[in-house]
């Protein structure tokens, strides 16, 4: 049984304007996705729709056995504790020390006095320290996040992610802002993540090279449609070409 599962999930935030059709997949378990496709293709439209951040327009989504669409407020908040988010810009409370900024993670599993005070049990304060050490910033843990390099704060955004016990990562441009050494540290963090912990991730990128390298499926999005679906290896400058247009496909693999 797959872990989501997506049929004809269609968007539109203005009348006549299609930035979703007909979108139709199923994730499992501990799979690596990453979707491309050229600005504006919905990448970011498409995650924003599996954790309910926007309502799709059509369609259906199914996460671990619940229909997404028909989440009470109270429910949605329980559904978001399974989906940890990965940002490009981080979203992190920069003031804030970094083994704050993870323990926030755990918002989802408190009440709101508890979160406003700040009440973290020993176990949770434990856990995120193990966190931290498991992505090689627990000599970081009490700096405050704006003393970090890009590529520490989103480690800081993978601990605080995970330390809400989630099914499944969905990473929007993760290393869009980083160079490509700390891009790859976070990748290699991502793909450690998914293998095993078992964690489902769904990663949009803008660089096919890394897509093509980490990912067990890439689906490619244009103006709002898959255009492929299929393994990484597969991906050839035919499926590129239909992805980001007929100018692309040699530049892209060349
Ligand atoms: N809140 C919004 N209101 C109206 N239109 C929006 C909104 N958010 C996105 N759009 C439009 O929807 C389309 C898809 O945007 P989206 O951000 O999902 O694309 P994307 O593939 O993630 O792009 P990029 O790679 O540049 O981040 C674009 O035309 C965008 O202008």
């Amino acid at each position: 049984m797959a872990l989501l599962h997506v049929h004809n999930l269609s968007k539109r935030y203005e009348k006549d304007k299609q930035v979703l059709s007909d979108i139709n997949m199923e994730v499992g378990e501990g799979q690596f996705v990453s979707i491309i496709g050229p600005s504006g293709a919905g990448k970011s439209t498409f995650l924003r729709c599996i954790n309910r951040m926007i309502d799709s327009t059509e369609g259906e989504i199914y996460f671990d056995d619940v229909n997404v669409m028909s989440l009470t407020k109270k429910d949605l908040r329980k559904h978001r504790t399974k989906i940890g988010m990965i940002f490009q810009h981080y979203n992190l409370v920069s003031r804030l020390t970094v083994i704050e900024n993870v323990l926030h993670g755990r918002f989802g599993y408190k009440s709101t006095l508890q979160g406003v005070l700040g009440l973290f049990t020993e176990d949770e304060k434990l856990q995120a320290f193990n966190l931290l050490k498991k992505l090689g910033m627990e000599e970081h843990a009490y700096k405050r996040c704006d003393q970090l390099s890009g590529g520490q704060k989103q480690r800081v955004g993978i601990a605080r992610a995970l330390i809400q016990s989630p099914k499944l990562l969905l990473c929007d441009e993760p290393i869009a802002s980083l160079d490509p050494n700390a891009s790859k540290v976070i990748m290699d963090h991502l793909k450690t993540i998914s293998k095993e912990l078992n964690i489902t991730c769904i990663v949009n990128l803008h660089q096919v090279d890394v897509a093509k390298k980490y990912s067990d499926r890439i689906i490619g999005l244009n103006s709002g449609k898959v255009v492929y679906d299929g393994g990484s290896s597969e991906l050839r400058s035919d499926a590129i070409h239909m992805i980001y247009g007929s100018e692309a496909g040699e530049l892209i693999m060349e």
